[in-house]
């Protein structure tokens, strides 16, 4: 058994698209794993690399004002994230394509997020959180640019953390030069440290002019991606935790770079956070179901 789908790219987080009303997939877990991965995955249609950072499985409803999707992210892992910017950003990329609509209500595991597709996708974030019961984190602070003694003997040792839920848990550190980071020696021992119960994505940022530029170590997919949507607002919002983004005025628009785009992020003091970059459909196919009947 096949099903259709299609691969969108958000600023080089990249993601196989599913209909969920298809209702073809049962075990949502075994397809990520299988199609997700770099060197065996699905094979990019027009010319990129292998696999993907996640599945989305989406439901459209075309008939409220605005559309409605229901979105699903599974990860390489197997695992199901709460939320995902830049694969918002390419469900309402989807919807429009679908149905027209520049318009679109997201309803993710984290809540409802409005995107407005335009030449850019934009998408409400929510309100980033320190709070520690909500990144979760397992004590009763705040980690504000806090050094974890239990990264001590690790190659994180030393370095500064500030955890922020933006949708998802994230350890942002501040560095003078994101290329020099050895992320897959330095963002494993904060990923898995047992400040973050849940774990953690792990966000390097580094400023470059007015904005930041950025790497990101996702959980679920366990290593480095070219790009990360609640990363680039962690990064904004940990820069304006820590009074970083006074010159820039924390109510405009904030570039992050990551390796694969450019993204905006807005992290007004009144508001939710919101993200803009580009979203973009680029190529379909059928994919085998494991485990299906022929
Ligand atoms: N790439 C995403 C984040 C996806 C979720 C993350 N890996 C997690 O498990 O928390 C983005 O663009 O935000």
């Amino acid at each position: 058994m096949s099903v259709p789908f299609e691969k969108y790219d958000g600023a080089g987080n990249d993601f196989v698209v599913v209909d969920a009303d298809d209702g073809a997939v049962e075990d949502r877990a075994a397809f990520a794993r299988a199609h997700c991965d770099r060197e065996t995955g699905v094979v990019d249609g027009a010319g990129g690399r292998r696999g993907a950072d996640g599945v989305l499985f989406l439901s459209l409803d075309g008939d409220t004002d605005p559309a409605t999707v229901t979105m699903t992210l599974v990860q390489p892992d197997g695992s199901v994230a709460e939320m995902c910017g830049n694969g918002a950003r390419c469900v309402a990329a989807w919807a429009a394509d679908r149905s027209g609509a520049s318009t679109v209500a997201i309803d993710t595991p984290a809540g409802r997020r409005r995107a407005v597709v335009e030449e850019e996708v934009a998408v409400e974030m929510g309100t980033p959180t320190f709070d520690p019961g909500a990144v979760p984190l397992a004590g009763d602070d705040p980690a504000i640019d806090a050094t974890l003694d239990e990264l001590d003997g690790t190659p994180a040792a030393g370095l500064s953390v500030t955890a922020v839920n933006t949708g998802v848990p994230h350890a942002v550190v501040f560095v003078d030069d994101v290329e020099a980071v050895d992320i897959d020696a330095v963002a494993p021992p904060i990923r898995h440290a047992d400040t973050f119960p849940e774990g953690a994505n792990v966000t390097f940022a580094a400023r470059e002019g007015d904005g930041y530029r950025q790497r990101t170590f996702e959980r679920g997919v366990e290593g480095e991606t070219r790009a990360c949507g609640t990363g680039a607002v962690a990064v904004a919002a940990a820069a304006a935790r820590l009074g970083h983004l006074s010159d820039a005025g924390e109510t405009n628009w904030v570039t992050v770079t990551p390796p694969g785009g450019e993204l905006g992020v807005a992290v007004p003091d009144d508001g939710p956070a919101r993200l803009r970059g580009p979203a973009e459909k680029r190529f379909e196919g059928e994919l085998p179901v494991p485990g299906g009947e022929q």
